[in-house]
């Protein structure tokens, strides 16, 4: 018999808070993180490297099959390390220029088919938090708590644009803005796996929420959710 492996799903456009909800609950239940964006962007990095066009889908999928990369989790200061090709490329793939790009070669199939067991494989005992687009409508179809995370654009492009001068990029917030917008609409529009919120699924709007706010918010839901399998920490 399997066992069952409790997965919360988060999902919703860029800037929405995604990353920060996620990295924080799986520290509070104790459980994995699976940030899936950034298996797209080292994607798009190595393919920026590599020169390939952001619709050469056959050679696209050749190197989403064989990607070198690791995740590795450096327990005490709860950061994750993205190893591409033994090159630490945690702050590189942060760049927007990567963002656009793993935006372009997401909605390319035969790429997303050859990603999935990747990601599946992050589903490991005590439970899973899994962090993007497809969560809750795809990846963890089965998912026990799914939560679509959203936040109005202004409100997105102004927190990327904090985040990005933080960590050392320069950044204009009128083109965020207009970067955000064009991303929205690729993700939501394209043929495969489009971004939307999963059947059953939590909407929160962050706009106005504070981090702790969305994560008690989502907490609670998904008490209600597992509590009758999973006790869900507090
Ligand atoms: N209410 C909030 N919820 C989540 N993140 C917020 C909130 N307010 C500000 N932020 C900040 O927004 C930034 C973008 O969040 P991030 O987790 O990278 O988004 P995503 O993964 O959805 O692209 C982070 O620096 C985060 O600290
Ligand atoms: N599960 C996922 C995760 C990311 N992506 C794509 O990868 C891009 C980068 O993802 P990300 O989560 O790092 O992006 P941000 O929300 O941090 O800007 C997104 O714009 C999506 O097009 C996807 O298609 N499916």
């Amino acid at each position: 018999m399997t066992q069952n492996i409790p997965v919360i799903t988060i999902d919703g456009p860029s800037g929405a808070g995604k990353g920060t909800i996620s990295r924080i609950l799986a520290e509070k239940l104790g459980w994995h993180l699976l940030d899936s964006g950034a298996i797209y962007r080292v994607l798009a990095l190595a393919a920026l490297h590599h020169d390939f066009d952001a619709d050469d889908e056959e050679s696209l999928v050749a190197l989403a099959s064989n990607l070198d990369v690791k995740f590795e989790v450096e327990e005490e200061k709860s950061l994750t390390h993205i190893i591409l090709e033994g090159e630490d490329v945690t702050m590189s793939i942060r760049a927007e220029a990567v963002g656009n790009m793993a935006s372009k070669i997401a909605a390319l199939p035969r790429v997303r088919e050859a990603l999935l067991r990747r990601q599946r494989a992050f589903k490991e005992l005590p439970g899973l938090v899994a962090d993007g687009r497809d969560m809750g409508t795809v990846v963890f179809k089965d998912a026990a708590a799914k939560v679509y995370l959203t936040a109005s654009a202004e409100e997105r492009a102004r927190r990327r644009y904090e985040q990005l001068l933080e960590k050392g990029f320069t950044a204009k917030i009128d083109q965020l803005i207009a970067e955000i917008q064009e991303r929205d609409e690729r993700d939501t529009n394209r043929s495969v796996a489009p971004l939307q919120a999963a059947e059953g699924s939590l909407f929160v709007d962050s706009t106005d929420l504070s981090i702790n706010e969305v994560v008690e918010q989502i907490l609670e839901f998904a008490h209600g959710k597992l509590s009758n399998t999973e006790k869900v920490g507090s």
